[in-house]
């Protein structure tokens, strides 16, 4: 069997008296499209922060491509092969669009040639080539969120961690966005997505994790995990879970 790209050994989080994850043990296999979900202060964005380098955790390991990368910090772990998004940087915001993307691109290469060919190459992928030379700030939200996919793959990542870039969006937006991971799976890579409304994330992922309290409270098909009565507790009185 292959082993997994990506997995959390035993990961624990605590911000003084707080648990904010409590053992998480998650593993994502190479090509596969994840979704972690869960409840507000569930724990998600803290364990992307451990994934990403953002954080080292209080206790627990994380494994990436067969290394043991728990005390590399984010741009060691980004130049392995670990991508992601961000929600609002505001930085990011006063600079063009290519400029954004060039950011990402910097990390394969110091030849500033080369990266504006591949973040030209990026932005058709992610169809905000015509948007290259205005303000981030002038996009559209829906935009921002392609943006933020673009950055993240100009870095070539082998592991994608995706922080709501579906959600907020109109329907048409959002299949718009679920076209795109789908796409970014095909060219090989691997997806690990958090996403708050479960009937836009579900239809997509291979494979469902739920944190809760910040533990792993289930994980499975997305089929199963929907109607599991845990996650149907656990999500009752979420206003984000139907859609908000
Ligand atoms: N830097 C921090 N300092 C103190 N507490 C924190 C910090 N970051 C997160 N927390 C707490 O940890 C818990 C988990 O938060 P986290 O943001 O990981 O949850 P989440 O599942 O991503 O939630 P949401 O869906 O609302 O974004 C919450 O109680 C939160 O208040």
């Amino acid at each position: 069997m292959t082993a997994p790209l990506l997995e959390t050994r035993g990961v624990w989080q605590r911000f003084g008296g707080l648990i904010a994850n409590s053992d998480v043990s998650i593993s994502v296999g190479r090509g596969e499209i994840v979704g972690l979900i869960g409840p507000n202060g569930a724990g998600k964005s803290t364990l992307f922060n451990l994934i990403a380098g953002v954080l080292p955790p209080t206790q627990g390991s994380i494994i990436f491509d067969g290394e043991d990368v728990t005390r590399l910090p984010a741009t060691a772990r980004c130049a392995r092969g670990i991508g992601r998004t961000f929600q609002v940087v505001k930085s990011f915001e006063s600079m063009t669009v290519i400029d954004n993307v060039i950011v990402g691109a910097l990390i394969r290469t110091t030849v500033m040639r080369e990266a504006r060919r591949k973040a030209h190459e990026v932005l058709q992928f992610c169809g905000l080539d015509a948007r290259a030379d205005v303000l981030a700030s002038q996009l559209i939200p829906s935009e921002k969120r392609r943006l933020e996919v673009a950055r993240a793959l100009a870095t070539e990542p082998k592991l994608l961690l995706l922080d709501e870039v579906l959600t907020g969006l109109t329907p048409t937006e959002a299949q718009t966005g679920v076209e795109l991971v789908r796409r970014v799976r095909d060219t090989g890579v691997t997806v690990l997505m958090v996403e708050h409304v479960m009937e836009i994330v579900m239809p997509l992922v291979d494979r469902a994790i739920v944190l809760d309290l910040g533990k792993v409270l289930v994980e499975g098909k997305p089929a199963d995990v929907v109607r599991d009565p845990k996650v149907i507790t656990a999500y009752l009185g979420d206003r984000h879970a139907v859609g908000a």
